[in-house]
């Protein structure tokens, strides 16, 4: 049993052992069928490696052809295409101005080589030629002017064209009949020569007269010149040439000149309507006069108005009364205005009957609906030491000597209420200088609290500080904005007086809304707040616009005037003098366009209007902009020049010009002077930069006789701008806003925060992600402009770079390249005031500017208000970035993560007209 149950065990044992060995040999197989598998598997995986690559490259592929093939990209370069057509139009007109240039030059030519013809054979064969001189005069009589012409040029001579005309041969007919057989292809013959001269002459009139018309007219011109300037002087050169030599006489036959004296006595009605005599006044009188003085320049008054009898009521030695443009009384008196004297003129003056407001500047308490004999009038002395209050029994007004050690101005107006007119008395440095530096401001309270502040800052800024000048400072506070500050300075004693009475003339102006002495309309300056408030250019209640000047001005894309400007508009318009002195870009050059464009009369075919403006690029700005306004006007408009003839056609109604450009005209006769009624003097404070400009304006003024009515603008030297023009100016209306800021809400401005050596690749990423074009960038410094131009080419991008010292030609050239959007960034650390810019899209300040004025110059200065704004902040522009934004009263938004939004969806959409 045992051995047997051995034997099964065994036999068990090496059964299972078999199966052992076969599982072992099962599992080599699988282990050897996995390891095949794996190997397999690893190929499979590194086939769809293989195909993801593949994939992942056609998929670039696919992106590439996409992006080839997108709309965008299409319409973009279908516009680029566009433009080049462009370009080349232009460049074909170039050549085509060019050809019309050759025809003169030709015809020079030819007139230098018949001379030299003539010379040569005088010298070489003068018997035998005599027969030929006297047939040569003969036809020379026949032709004319065109002789005349010849001889006017006969100074031209140059050995090159001696040299061209050597070529031929000169030969008469009876050389060419006896020598048939030669060839004559080389020789001129008299006969032929003096036709060929003559059709010439008549094409170089032809060219000159088109060019000139042109160039006077200037209609489409304005970007012609900037692309045929290598052109234009050459003809100019010509025209000036001929119009300076003795024979252009004959030439100027050819226009029609008409003589001054013709023009005298003609078309004055507008002016005397104007003017009202004293009967006139005298009927008006009860009830609706105002009497205002002025001791400014009493002489010089008396004999101005010793020719204007017209509207003088009482001249005597020492005092003259007249009515001046607004209706109102002026008295110029030669010594302080003492009582006597003045009860003395008003008594002399049927005015005294009836009722009488009388405003000098210390007595400004309203004695209207008073009768003569309760008239009392204050003796007229400045400088009391004391807090004046003798005046002010009846709480309607507080004066006060702010230098006066004590005063304290809370103080006072614990006493006023809320609405009381103040003058303070303020601003003596030494008491030396006490009798002439006086200071005064008057305001009307809307808030004492407000004032006070006011007051503390006029402290600081004024009257603590050691200044020289007078600081002479008016302020009309409405509601919460400074309506009207005036500041005057440097003035003499004499001077004084009369700015204060003549800002007195303006505050009678702003508070007797309700009398119309004269007929003009009321001044709408007054405490209604509606009138502060920007308005709609057709709600515009406080002056009727021309219907088709509107229209023009809301073609222009310009829907609201604002504040300042409703006000320069009435008193322009009214014919008041003006001084409007303000922070840069707040709107001054357009709003004076605006308000000669409403006086002129446009049916009258003559010169109404100069504006004088400091440099070339600022007249064809101006004219551009004239031109818009008064599309529906039909107005003629030029720039002044020696280039513009005596009699262009039409008359242009509107010459703008720099002051050099104005005495040329005058020189060369070519300006009517008897229609003129006004005249501007834009960016006066720019023009001291240029030497000799205050001659030219004396020039400009003398020539005018003084009489326009004069408007001078400027951002900065006012003192100058009061030494020089206060003098020629008459009762002047001062708008003097040095504080008031410009609105820069529509215009979207982002801030992007980025260290400073990050800036280059954030220019770039935006340039990659905005698709950049049509944009500025302003660099701090001319090296820092030019190396990111540099590093932005090496990046392939198209740009370029401008700055100011620039050679004119190639700047204007670099320009053009980008209006024509030939490059799409230009680089630059400052645009020229009066450069077109109105089709930029993008305005990047890789560095910030200080200063707010620099800001607002860089952004509003020559684009339109379609134009964002990107502004690079690094930590160091964190103060300068918070001015800013306090100055405007603004905040700069956040640049958006998703800078895709921001992409100018449809280039088609800009305004193309505008680019070039
Ligand atoms: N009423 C208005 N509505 C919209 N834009 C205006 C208006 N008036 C002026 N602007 C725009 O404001 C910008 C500045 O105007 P403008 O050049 O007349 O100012 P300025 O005070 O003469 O400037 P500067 O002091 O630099 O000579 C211009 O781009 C102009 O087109």
């Amino acid at each position: 049993m045992g051995t047997v149950q051995l034997q099964l065990e065994k036999k068990e044992n090496v059964g299972r052992n078999v199966k052992l060995s076969k599982i072992h040999k099962q599992i080599n197989t699988m282990s050897s069928e996995i390891e095949k598998y794996v190997i397999k598997q690893n190929q499979l995986q590194n086939q769809i490696d293989e195909l993801f690559a593949e994939k992942k490259v056609l998929q670039n592929k696919i992106d590439l052809l996409n992006e080839c093939l997108s709309f965008d990209k299409i319409k973009r370069k279908i516009s680029e295409l566009e433009n080049k057509q462009k370009i080349l139009t232009s460049l074909e007109s170039i050549i085509n101005n060019l050809k019309n240039e050759i025809k003169p030059l030709e015809y020079l030519k030819h007139i230098l080589h018949r001379q030299l013809m003539v010379s040569t054979l005088t010298s070489n064969d003068l018997d035998t030629q005599e027969q030929k001189n006297s047939e040569n005069s003969q036809l020379t009589a026949n032709s004319g002017c065109a002789i005349e012409t010849l001889d006017s040029l006969s100074d031209i001579s140059s050995e090159d064209s001696v040299m061209v005309l050597s070529e031929y041969e000169v030969v008469s007919d009876e050389d060419v009949i006896s020598d048939m057989e030669k060839s004559v292809s080389n020789k001129v013959m008299y006969d032929e020569a003096l036709q060929m001269a003559s059709s010439m002459h008549s094409s170089l009139f032809e060219s000159l007269t088109k060019n000139t018309e042109s160039i006077a007219t200037l209609s489409n011109v304005s970007d012609l010149m900037q692309d045929v300037s290598c052109v234009q002087p050459n003809l100019n050169d010509i025209v000036g040439t001929m119009s300076t030599s003795n024979k252009s006489e004959e030439l100027l036959k050819m226009y029609d000149v008409v003589k001054d004296k013709n023009l005298l006595n003609c078309g004055k009605n507008d002016e005397v309507e104007l003017k009202h005599n004293a009967e006139y006044v005298k009927s008006i009188a009860p009830g609706a006069n105002q009497v205002t003085l002025s001791d400014k320049g009493s002489s010089d008054r008396h004999n101005s108005l010793n020719n204007k009898e017209h509207n003088m009521l009482k001249s005597s030695n020492d005092s003259w009364v007249k009515v001046n443009e607004n209706g109102l009384l002026d008295i110029a008196l030669k010594n302080e205005p003492t009582v006597d004297i003045i009860q003395e003129i008003i008594e002399d003056n049927t005015l005294s009957q009836g009722n009488i407001e009388i405003h000098t500047h210390r007595q400004n308490n309203k004695l209207a609906n008073r009768s003569k004999d309760e008239i009392e009038i204050l003796p007229f002395k400045l400088n009391t030491e004391d807090i004046s209050r003798e005046y002010n029994k009846q709480k309607e007004k507080i004066e006060i000597d702010a230098h006066k050690q004590n005063c304290q101005l809370t103080n006072v107006l614990k006493d006023s209420n809320e609405f009381t007119p103040l003058i303070l008395n303020t601003g003596l440095i030494s008491n030396e200088y006490n009798e002439q530096k006086n200071i005064l401001v008057e305001t009307h309270v809307e808030n004492n609290k407000q004032l006070d502040q006011k007051f503390e800052s006029k402290e600081d800024s004024s009257v603590n500080k050691n200044f020289e000048n007078i600081c002479y400072c008016m302020e009309y506070n409405y509601g919460n904005e400074i309506h009207n500050p005036i500041c005057l300075t440097n003035n003499s004693k004499d001077e004084i007086n009369s700015l204060m009475l003549n800002i007195e003339v303006s505050s009678v102006m702003k508070k007797c809304n309700d009398l119309s002495v004269n007929g003009d309309k009321p001044s709408p300056f007054n405490n209604d707040e509606k009138s502060l408030q920007p308005c709609h250019i057709d709600k515009c209640s406080i002056m009727d616009l021309n219907i088709e000047l509107s229209n023009g001005i809301r073609d222009h894309g310009f829907e609201n005037f604002m504040t300042l400007q409703q006000q320069f508009l009435f008193h322009c318009i009214n014919g008041r003098d003006i001084i409007f002195h303000s922070y840069p870009c707040i709107g001054k050059s357009t709003i004076c366009f605006i308000s000669v464009l409403q006086k002129i009369n446009t049916s009258l075919n003559e010169c109404q209007a100069i504006i004088l403006v400091p440099t070339l690029e600022l007249a064809l700005c101006g004219l551009k902009m004239i031109k818009s306004f008064g599309k529906f006007l039909n107005v003629s408009t030029c720039i002044g020049g020696s280039n513009v003839p005596r009699k262009v056609s039409p008359v242009p109604h509107v010459v703008i010009s720099t002051p050099h450009g104005l005495c040329d005209m005058i020189n060369c006769n070519s300006l009517c002077k008897d229609f003129i009624k006004i005249l501007v003097v834009d960016d006066a404070d720019e023009m001291f930069n240029y030497n000799g400009f205050f001659n030219n304006i004396r020039r400009v003024l003398l020539f005018l006789n003084n009489n326009p009515q004069l408007i001078v603008l400027s951002t900065s030297k006012l003192e100058e701008i009061f030494d020089q023009f206060s003098e020629v100016m008459q009762n002047p209306e001062y708008i003097i806003v040095p504080d008031e800021k410009p609105s820069l809400e529509d215009i979207l401005q982002y801030c992007v925060n980025v260290p400073e050596e990050w800036k280059f690749d954030a220019l770039y990423e935006l340039y990659e992600t905005l698709n950049l074009m049509r944009t500025v960038v302003y660099c701090k410094t001319w090296s820092k402009s030019l190396e990111v131009a540099v590093n932005l080419r090496l990046k392939s991008c198209t740009v370029s770079a401008v700055h100011q010292e620039m050679d004119t030609r190639d700047r204007k050239f670099i320009i053009q390249k980008f209006r024509s959007d030939l490059c799409k960034l230009l680089i630059t650390t400052e645009l020229l005031k009066g450069e077109d810019f109105s089709a930029v899209l993008w305005i990047v300040n890789y560095d910030l500017p200080t200063n707010s004025k620099d800001y607002v110059r860089r952004i509003v200065g020559c684009f339109n208000r379609r134009v964002r704004v990107i502004n690079f902040i690094t930590k160091n522009d964190s103060i300068a970035k918070k001015n800013i934004e306090t100055s405007f009263n603004m905040c700069m938004l956040n640049f958006p993560q998703n800078v895709t939004d921001l992409c100018i969806p449809d280039l088609g959409s800009v305004n193309d007209s505008s680019l070039n």
